[in-house]
């Protein structure tokens, strides 16, 4: 496995002040910029041209998490922007393999999520395809919901499955991600790790980072 990863989500920060909230995470891997569009899920957070705003006020890799619908249609448009990854919902791709394959020629890293109910199984033989596979931890939409249990084993069949194809895919789980979760999630096989209220929460979003990652390491050793 590689490295252990924490990508703040921005979703728990202050929208006034984006620019300044995402220079408080400065030590963390990337930005994590959850676009929503009320209908993938109840939730309306941001497009294009917001994005495209951080894009220019920040140089971390920005890893972007759509959960909307007809992603085959719009996901290509968020890799355009720069971004370091995008992530589509398979539950909302019509083509996963080929919006996957668009995605890297667009330059991104291609990603995957699946919601906490859906099986990783009939997507196990295109991880090849993927540089990274998100499993929600909560129902997506919201910030500050509680940790599912219940997805524990899914992230360890992932992390096998992952290790039997052999090729260096992240597995990154979002929702509920604090330093009572973390450590499971990590013990799991989990390598990137979303928080979004417990960064921004924080007194000192920054050390909250560090130590959300001295946990997930200290699990996974
Ligand atoms: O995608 C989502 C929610 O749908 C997440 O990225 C949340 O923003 C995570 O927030 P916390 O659960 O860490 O507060």
């Amino acid at each position: 496995m590689t490295g252990m990863h924490i990508h703040p989500s921005i979703l728990s920060a202050d929208f006034a002040r984006l620019a300044e909230e995402i220079a408080r995470v400065d030590n963390s891997d990337a930005i994590h910029v959850d676009v929503m569009d009320n209908h993938f899920v109840p939730n309306l957070t941001m497009g294009v041209p917001v994005v495209k705003a951080i894009r220019a006020a920040t140089e971390k890799p920005l890893d972007i998490h759509l959960m909307i619908e007809d992603a085959d249609r719009w996901a290509p448009d968020y890799a355009d922007l720069g971004a370091e990854s995008v992530t589509f919902h398979v539950e909302a791709s019509g083509a996963p393999i080929r919006l996957a394959r668009e995605l890297r020629a667009r330059g991104s890293k291609a990603a995957m999520a699946l919601k906490p109910a859906t099986p990783i199984e009939p997507y196990m033989d295109m991880l090849t395809e993927l540089d990274m596979v998100l499993l929600m931890t909560v129902e997506p939409g919201f910030g500050g919901q509680s940790f599912l249990d219940v997805v524990l084993p899914k992230i360890r069949r992932a992390r096998q499955a992952i290790e039997d194809a052999g090729v260096p895919i992240a597995l990154q789980v979002d929702g509920g991600v604090a330093p009572d979760t973390i450590e499971r999630a990590a013990e799991a096989g989990a390598n990137v790790f979303v928080a979004g209220s417990a960064v921004y929460s924080a007194d000192d979003p920054a050390q909250a980072i560090d130590d959300l990652r001295a946990l997930a390491r200290d699990a996974q050793s």
